[in-house]
Protein backbone atom coordinates (compact mmCIF):
# COMPACT_ATOMS: atom_id res chain seq x y z
CA UNK A 1 0.00 0.00 0.00
CA UNK A 2 0.97 3.42 -0.86
CA UNK A 3 2.14 5.94 2.10
CA UNK A 4 -1.10 7.73 1.54
CA UNK A 5 -4.20 6.04 0.26
CA UNK A 6 -7.60 8.22 -0.37
CA UNK A 7 -10.11 6.28 -1.41
CA UNK A 8 -13.60 8.17 -2.28
CA UNK A 9 -13.26 10.64 -0.15
CA UNK A 10 -16.72 13.09 0.25
CA UNK A 11 -16.36 15.90 2.24
CA UNK A 12 -18.60 18.98 2.71
CA UNK A 13 -18.95 21.74 5.50
CA UNK A 14 -22.19 22.19 5.18
CA UNK A 15 -25.43 19.71 4.34
CA UNK A 16 -26.01 21.54 0.72
CA UNK A 17 -22.60 21.88 -1.29
CA UNK A 18 -20.00 19.26 -1.65
CA UNK A 19 -16.35 20.37 -2.13
CA UNK A 20 -15.34 17.37 -3.22
CA UNK A 21 -17.16 13.85 -3.59
CA UNK A 22 -15.52 10.39 -4.89
CA UNK A 23 -11.98 11.43 -4.68
CA UNK A 24 -9.20 8.68 -4.69
CA UNK A 25 -5.18 8.91 -4.74
CA UNK A 26 -2.13 7.50 -4.11
CA UNK A 27 1.03 9.03 -3.07
CA UNK A 28 4.21 7.18 -2.00
CA UNK A 29 6.22 7.85 0.60
CA UNK A 30 9.57 9.53 -1.61
CA UNK A 31 6.58 11.13 -4.07
CA UNK A 32 7.07 14.67 -4.54
CA UNK A 33 3.39 16.05 -5.16
CA UNK A 34 2.10 19.83 -6.27
CA UNK A 35 -1.25 20.12 -4.94
CA UNK A 36 -3.16 23.06 -6.89
CA UNK A 37 -6.62 24.35 -7.84
CA UNK A 38 -8.83 26.92 -7.79
CA UNK A 39 -9.31 29.11 -4.43
CA UNK A 40 -11.45 27.94 -2.41
CA UNK A 41 -11.77 24.42 -4.20
CA UNK A 42 -10.47 22.61 -0.69
CA UNK A 43 -7.07 22.36 -1.10
CA UNK A 44 -6.49 23.29 2.51
CA UNK A 45 -9.41 21.13 3.39
CA UNK A 46 -7.80 17.73 1.83
CA UNK A 47 -4.29 18.20 3.59
CA UNK A 48 -6.57 18.59 6.86
CA UNK A 49 -8.52 15.43 6.10
CA UNK A 50 -4.73 14.04 5.47
CA UNK A 51 -3.59 14.79 8.93
CA UNK A 52 -6.56 13.61 10.69
CA UNK A 53 -7.62 17.11 11.62
CA UNK A 54 -10.77 16.85 9.83
CA UNK A 55 -13.31 13.30 9.30
CA UNK A 56 -14.45 12.56 5.61
CA UNK A 57 -18.28 11.97 5.13
CA UNK A 58 -17.34 9.06 3.45
CA UNK A 59 -14.59 7.15 2.35
CA UNK A 60 -10.84 6.58 4.05
CA UNK A 61 -7.91 7.94 4.05
CA UNK A 62 -4.74 4.91 4.85
CA UNK A 63 -1.14 6.30 6.74
CA UNK A 64 1.22 4.01 6.29
CA UNK A 65 -1.52 1.14 5.64
CA UNK A 66 -3.21 2.33 8.94
CA UNK A 67 -6.74 4.17 8.58
CA UNK A 68 -5.84 7.86 9.74
CA UNK A 69 -9.18 7.26 12.00
CA UNK A 70 -7.43 4.71 13.88
CA UNK A 71 -4.74 6.93 14.63
CA UNK A 72 -3.71 9.27 17.08
CA UNK A 73 -3.20 13.23 16.16
CA UNK A 74 0.34 12.63 17.91
CA UNK A 75 1.09 9.64 15.95
CA UNK A 76 0.32 11.55 12.74
CA UNK A 77 2.47 14.21 13.82
CA UNK A 78 5.15 12.24 14.46
CA UNK A 79 5.46 10.46 11.18
CA UNK A 80 4.22 13.79 9.02
CA UNK A 81 5.93 17.35 9.62
CA UNK A 82 2.86 20.45 8.21
CA UNK A 83 3.15 24.19 7.82
CA UNK A 84 -0.46 25.92 8.25
CA UNK A 85 -1.27 28.52 4.96
CA UNK A 86 -1.13 30.78 8.22
CA UNK A 87 1.84 30.34 10.28
CA UNK A 88 -0.23 32.08 13.40
CA UNK A 89 -1.88 28.79 13.66
CA UNK A 90 1.49 26.64 14.65
CA UNK A 91 3.79 29.13 17.18
CA UNK A 92 2.81 29.41 20.82
CA UNK A 93 5.89 29.03 22.61
CA UNK A 94 7.50 32.36 24.65
CA UNK A 95 10.83 32.20 22.42
CA UNK A 96 11.57 31.28 18.59
CA UNK A 97 14.20 29.04 20.81
CA UNK A 98 11.55 27.11 22.61
CA UNK A 99 8.89 27.28 19.76
CA UNK A 100 12.17 25.29 18.09
CA UNK A 101 13.04 22.46 20.85
CA UNK A 102 9.03 21.68 21.39
CA UNK A 103 8.81 20.78 17.88
CA UNK A 104 12.21 19.12 17.55
CA UNK A 105 11.64 17.16 20.92
CA UNK A 106 7.85 16.24 20.22
CA UNK A 107 8.97 14.87 17.47
CA UNK A 108 12.56 12.99 17.95
CA UNK A 109 11.86 12.17 21.55
CA UNK A 110 14.82 9.49 20.97
CA UNK A 111 17.50 12.14 19.36
CA UNK A 112 17.69 14.62 21.88
CA UNK A 113 21.84 14.82 21.84
CA UNK A 114 21.37 15.93 18.09
CA UNK A 115 18.76 18.84 19.47
CA UNK A 116 21.35 22.14 20.13
CA UNK A 117 23.34 20.98 16.40
CA UNK A 118 19.91 20.81 14.82
CA UNK A 119 18.31 23.59 15.96
CA UNK A 120 20.82 26.17 15.83
CA UNK A 121 21.73 25.29 12.10
CA UNK A 122 17.82 25.29 11.15
CA UNK A 123 17.88 28.98 12.52
CA UNK A 124 20.89 30.00 10.96
CA UNK A 125 19.56 28.75 7.40
CA UNK A 126 16.40 30.89 7.86
CA UNK A 127 18.12 33.79 9.24
CA UNK A 128 16.49 33.33 12.20
CA UNK A 129 19.52 33.20 14.88
CA UNK A 130 18.91 36.51 16.06
CA UNK A 131 15.63 35.75 17.27
CA UNK A 132 16.25 33.10 19.40
CA UNK A 133 15.22 34.69 22.72
CA UNK A 134 12.51 36.93 21.12
CA UNK A 135 8.77 35.96 21.08
CA UNK A 136 7.39 34.44 17.61
CA UNK A 137 4.52 37.14 18.03
CA UNK A 138 7.17 39.94 17.47
CA UNK A 139 8.34 38.43 13.92
CA UNK A 140 7.61 39.86 10.69
CA UNK A 141 5.02 37.52 8.40
CA UNK A 142 8.31 36.45 6.67
CA UNK A 143 9.81 35.43 9.87
CA UNK A 144 6.93 33.50 11.40
CA UNK A 145 6.84 31.36 7.82
CA UNK A 146 10.41 30.60 8.16
CA UNK A 147 10.33 29.84 11.72
CA UNK A 148 6.87 27.25 11.23
CA UNK A 149 9.41 26.18 8.35
CA UNK A 150 12.77 26.15 10.17
CA UNK A 151 10.74 24.03 13.28
CA UNK A 152 9.24 21.12 10.79
CA UNK A 153 12.68 20.74 8.73
CA UNK A 154 14.32 20.35 11.95
CA UNK A 155 12.21 17.48 13.30
CA UNK A 156 12.94 13.80 11.84
CA UNK A 157 9.32 13.41 10.38
CA UNK A 158 8.83 10.79 7.29
CA UNK A 159 7.02 12.93 5.09
CA UNK A 160 6.13 16.72 4.65
CA UNK A 161 3.52 19.21 3.83
CA UNK A 162 3.96 22.77 3.22
CA UNK A 163 0.80 24.99 2.64
CA UNK A 164 1.93 27.82 0.73
CA UNK A 165 5.20 27.73 1.50
CA UNK A 166 6.63 30.47 -0.36
CA UNK A 167 4.14 33.10 0.84
CA UNK A 168 5.94 36.50 2.46
CA UNK A 169 9.10 34.96 1.44
CA UNK A 170 11.85 37.05 -0.31
CA UNK A 171 14.18 35.70 -2.88
CA UNK A 172 16.93 35.00 -0.69
CA UNK A 173 14.59 33.11 1.64
CA UNK A 174 13.07 31.38 -1.22
CA UNK A 175 16.97 30.35 -2.37
CA UNK A 176 16.68 28.70 1.27
CA UNK A 177 13.36 26.54 0.48
CA UNK A 178 14.49 25.36 -2.61
CA UNK A 179 17.68 23.86 -1.04
CA UNK A 180 15.54 22.64 2.09
CA UNK A 181 13.26 20.76 -0.43
CA UNK A 182 16.28 19.55 -2.81
CA UNK A 183 17.45 17.80 0.96
CA UNK A 184 14.62 16.35 1.67
CA UNK A 185 14.71 15.03 -1.80
CA UNK A 186 18.36 13.49 -1.33
CA UNK A 187 16.92 12.43 2.25
CA UNK A 188 14.38 10.34 -0.03
CA UNK A 189 11.66 11.91 1.91
CA UNK A 190 8.84 12.86 0.19
CA UNK A 191 6.39 15.99 0.41
CA UNK A 192 3.40 17.97 -0.96
CA UNK A 193 3.28 21.51 -1.45
CA UNK A 194 0.31 23.22 -2.03
CA UNK A 195 0.70 26.31 -4.46
CA UNK A 196 -0.85 28.81 -6.94
CA UNK A 197 3.39 29.19 -8.83
CA UNK A 198 3.39 27.08 -11.55
CA UNK A 199 7.41 27.89 -11.47
CA UNK A 200 7.92 27.07 -7.80
CA UNK A 201 6.20 23.49 -8.55
CA UNK A 202 8.16 22.59 -11.79
CA UNK A 203 11.23 22.58 -9.93
CA UNK A 204 10.46 20.58 -6.96
CA UNK A 205 7.56 18.13 -7.59
CA UNK A 206 7.27 15.11 -9.84
CA UNK A 207 3.37 14.82 -9.58
CA UNK A 208 0.79 17.20 -10.13
CA UNK A 209 -2.59 16.43 -8.22
CA UNK A 210 -4.97 19.05 -9.50
CA UNK A 211 -8.37 19.36 -7.53
CA UNK A 212 -11.10 20.80 -8.90
CA UNK A 213 -14.81 20.72 -8.71
CA UNK A 214 -15.22 17.75 -11.13
CA UNK A 215 -13.08 15.68 -8.94
CA UNK A 216 -8.73 15.32 -8.90
CA UNK A 217 -6.54 14.58 -11.42
CA UNK A 218 -3.19 13.47 -11.46
CA UNK A 219 -0.84 14.24 -14.00
N1 LIG B 1 -14.29 25.66 8.90
C1 LIG B 1 -14.97 25.93 7.79
N2 LIG B 1 -16.32 26.00 7.83
C2 LIG B 1 -17.04 26.26 6.70
N3 LIG B 1 -16.49 26.46 5.47
C3 LIG B 1 -15.15 26.41 5.40
C4 LIG B 1 -14.32 26.14 6.54
N4 LIG B 1 -13.03 26.14 6.14
C5 LIG B 1 -13.05 26.41 4.82
N5 LIG B 1 -14.31 26.57 4.38
C6 LIG B 1 -14.72 26.83 3.00
O1 LIG B 1 -14.40 25.67 2.23
C7 LIG B 1 -13.92 26.06 0.95
C8 LIG B 1 -12.54 25.45 0.72
O2 LIG B 1 -11.59 26.06 1.57
P1 LIG B 1 -10.06 25.69 1.51
O3 LIG B 1 -9.34 26.60 2.43
O4 LIG B 1 -9.90 24.22 1.71
O5 LIG B 1 -9.73 26.03 -0.02
P2 LIG B 1 -8.33 26.21 -0.76
O6 LIG B 1 -8.44 25.47 -2.04
O7 LIG B 1 -7.22 25.83 0.15
O8 LIG B 1 -8.33 27.79 -1.03
P3 LIG B 1 -7.13 28.83 -1.31
O9 LIG B 1 -6.49 28.47 -2.64
O10 LIG B 1 -7.86 30.13 -1.39
O11 LIG B 1 -6.18 28.75 -0.15
C9 LIG B 1 -13.93 27.58 0.91
O12 LIG B 1 -15.09 28.00 0.25
C10 LIG B 1 -13.94 27.97 2.39
O13 LIG B 1 -14.61 29.19 2.57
Amino acid sequence: MSFYTANSLTFSYTRINKLFENISFAIEKDQHVGLMGPNGCGKTTLIKLMLGLLKPQQGEIYLDGKNINNISLSHIGKKVGYVFQNPDKQLFCPTVWEQMSFSFIYGNADCKDDADYKLKHYLEIFDLARYKDSSPLELSRGEKQRLALASVLSRNVEFVILDEPTTGLDILRRKQLDKCLEALKEEGKGYIIVSHEDEFLIHHVDTILNLNPKGVDIR
